[in-house]
């Protein structure tokens, strides 16, 4: 029988895995489930935000379902014990480089889109992110000058394996879909960036069926906004991807509407699926998370660790149902909570 790990978190983070699992047990998979702490929640019962029993719990299942992680109760804590270096270590630890975030638009949910309905209504990306490399996984310090100045740093590196293997994801998917890739960095000033696009061309002539394009990080944003129906596949750095993805989101309608699965292989591997959002501590309690991501990321999960394309199916069917139908959480301009969000989606399964 297969695991799901559930590692719900932080803040919203427990409240929106809550609707997952009513979903994914809903569908009478024959899977099991364990939950373990992570993040601040794990700090708190344990000291520790990822804990060797969470770990352990997240090696051995068959998939892991993440809520969020993040407590402003762990601000001031050195950043080794902070909640976000449980997410981190998650996917450094398990080797989860591959991060998928599909962004698109729903029917009927131009009206929740910060753009005009013409231009929401084309949107269909995949965002390919790097997920244990770049400025996030650097190394990092703090040092004072000799006039007594405090500085800090990030290093940002990337070696040409780890592009190329996140680049041949890209390639791959796109030509699986519209067989366009814009590859996303700043060439004109990062060394980095010069040998990511390097990388990126030197893949190009085994994939002569994609139209490959480069395109500035500060001119992909406002692309994103300005015309995202252009955007097919888009492969990007770790920090790139991290920001362009939370654009994205608000183009599609919200934050809480965008799923992710976190890779090493393309299917039948364990893998880490989360909404792209943080585990939002201004919504916590209130039941208003819109649970809409955590529970298309569940989906993600029966379809690249389960190998359920079936079951995935009919969970994204019964979310766009559910949204056209208009049941709509208050950051999707709506007066639902999370739970009746959770129930319009049963109801559609
Ligand atoms: N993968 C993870 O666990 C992530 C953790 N974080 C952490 O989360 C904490 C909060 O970070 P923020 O920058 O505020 O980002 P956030 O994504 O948690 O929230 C940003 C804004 O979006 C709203 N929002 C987010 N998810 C929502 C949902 N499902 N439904 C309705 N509204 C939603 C929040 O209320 C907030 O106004 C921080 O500690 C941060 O480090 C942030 C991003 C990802
Ligand atoms: C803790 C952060 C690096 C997580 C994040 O913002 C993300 O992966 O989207
Ligand atoms: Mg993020």
């Amino acid at each position: 029988m297969a695991l799901i790990a559930i590692l719900p978190g932080d803040g919203i983070g427990p409240e929106v895995t809550a609707q997952a699992r009513r979903v994914l047990e809903a569908l009478d998979l024959g899977v099991s489930f364990e939950e373990a702490p992570v993040g601040g929640a794990a700090y708190h019962a344990a000291g520790h935000p990822l804990p060797s029993e969470t770990l352990d719990l997240a090696k051995r299942a068959d998939a892991i379902l993440f809520g969020a992680v993040g407590d402003p109760a762990c601000d001031t804590l050195d950043r080794h014990l902070r909640p976000e270096q449980a997410i981190l270590g998650l996917r450094k630890e398990l080797g989860f480089w591959a991060n998928l975030r599909p962004a698109k638009m729903m029917p009927g949910m131009e009206d929740a889109s910060t753009l005009r309905p013409e231009i929401a209504r084309a949107i269909d990306m995949v965002i390919v992110r790097e997920l244990v490399g770049d400025v996030y996984f650097g190394e990092k310090g703090r040092r004072e000058t000799a006039d007594g100045r405090r500085e800090g740093h990030d290093l940002m590196s990337y070696a040409e394996d780890e592009v190329r293997r996140i680049a041949v994801v890209g390639f791959e998917m796109a030509q699986r879909r519209r067989k366009s890739l814009i590859s996303v960095d700043k060439a004109n000033v990062l060394e980095t960036s010069q040998l990511w696009r390097d990388v990126v061309n030197e893949l190009a002539p085994d994939y002569p069926e994609v139209a490959l394009q480069h395109m500035y990080v500060d001119n992909a944003a406002m692309q994103m906004v300005r015309n995202p129906g252009q955007f097919d596949v888009v492969i990007t750095g770790n920090l790139f991807g991290d920001i362009l993805s939370d654009q994205a989101s608000m183009c599609v309608g919200s934050i809480g509407l965008l799923p992710s699965a976190s890779l090493r292989a393309w299917a039948g591997d364990n893998g880490l699926y989360e909404p792209i959002h943080g585990s939002a501590p201004d919504i916590a309690g209130q039941g208003k998370a819109n649970p809409c991501a955590a529970i298309l990321s569940a989906a993600m999960l029966l379809r690249h660790s389960l190998d359920n394309e079936d079951a995935a199916l009919k969970i994204e069917a019964a979310v766009a149902g559910a949204l056209a139908g208009g049941v709509r959480t208050p950051d999707m301009g709506g007066a639902d909570s999370t739970s009746q969000m959770g129930d319009a989606i049963l109801a559609a399964l």
